[in-house]
């Protein structure tokens, strides 16, 4: 296996998202204090694919929240292009629960994305229905939220964050509220989207699958306090969707891997529901 130890990595000139030495804690409700991230280190280089993996409470939306400046490390530094990250037109961001205006029709939610990089209305018209266009939703332009489906939605909350065509599109989990089919095409989609510009994207997901299906590297976290356990390389060629990518040995190999990971570390956490239980040798199947 690959890897490379997450807290020990040495800085890389030129990384577009340095991150050292980040610590976020926050008051509980019981007045003591919950490290959500300790000591986190990374880098991120342009034109790369990461995917943030781990159990519940390890801290991933936290991490993302803090490379797009809404968060504040309290302790640490975190550079985007050199600087204090800042949220702007640079960064796009994807949520699973869509965030979609629902009175305001696809094309209207994709342009009101846009009013601030693209003043003149003819301009941004074009850029938003350029953006639908890709996502294969020109018909449903004029449709409103309501009007569509779960993947459908997904896939206007992705034409929006990527028609202002950022440097940096971070996104949350935005997969893990579709059916599993519908899930599979938007990973396929995602990716040929994200490979036409390869901007750089950081992915959080509880998914072991669609982090080596999208990753060129993966950032494992454990919880409590929310850490970087191994930051591995996928090593597996592109376009992905272009073979049977999951039956590849190297797929198979990371995804049993990643799974008795995962699986340890939820079994031995004492604030998971399945602390303690012994489910017997894993078959890797995770999702
Ligand atoms: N605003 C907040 N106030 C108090 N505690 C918080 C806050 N935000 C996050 N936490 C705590 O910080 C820890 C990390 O939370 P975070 O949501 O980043 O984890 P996560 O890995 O994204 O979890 P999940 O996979 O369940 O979404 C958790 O223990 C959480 O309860």
């Amino acid at each position: 296996m690959s890897t490379d130890a997450g807290s020990r990595v040495a800085p890389q000139p030129g990384a577009l998202i340095q991150i050292q030495g980040v610590s976020k804690w926050f008051a509980a409700g019981t007045g003591e204090r919950v490290v959500a991230l300790d000591n986190i280190n990374l880098e991120v280089t342009e034109g790369t694919f990461t995917a943030i993996l781990g159990p519940s409470g390890c801290g991933k939306t936290t991490l993302l929240r803090m490379i797009d400046g809404l968060v504040q490390p309290d302790a640490g530094t975190i550079l985007v292009a050199g600087k204090p990250p800042h949220p702007g037109p640079d960064m796009g961001f994807v949520f699973q629960s869509f965030r979609l205006i629902p009175w305001r029709t696809v094309r209207g939610n994709v342009e009101f994305a846009l009013v601030e990089a693209i003043p003149d209305r003819h301009e941004r018209r074009r850029r938003a229905d350029q953006y639908i266009d890709r996502v294969g939703l020109s018909r449903f332009a004029d449709a409103y939220p309501r009007q569509l489906s779960g993947g459908m939605k997904q896939r206007v909350a992705l034409a929006r964050a990527l028609a202002c065509e950022p440097g940096i599109l971070l996104l949350d989990e935005p997969f893990a509220s579709l059916d599993a089919q519908t899930r599979e095409l938007m990973q396929v989609e995602l990716l040929r989207l994200w490979s036409e510009r390869r901007s750089v994207a950081v992915f959080v997901t509880h998914s072991v699958d669609e982090a080596i299906f999208l990753a060129d590297q993966i950032v494992l976290m454990g919880p409590r306090p929310g850490r970087i356990l191994e930051v591995i390389n996928v090593g597996l060629r592109r376009p992905r969707w272009t073979y049977d990518v999951r039956a590849e040995p190297r797929f198979v190999e990371l995804r049993q891997y990643l799974w008795e990971r995962i699986r340890a570390l939820v079994l031995s956490d004492p604030q998971s529901d399945f602390y303690g239980r012994d489910y017997g040798q894993s078959q890797g199947t995770g999702t």
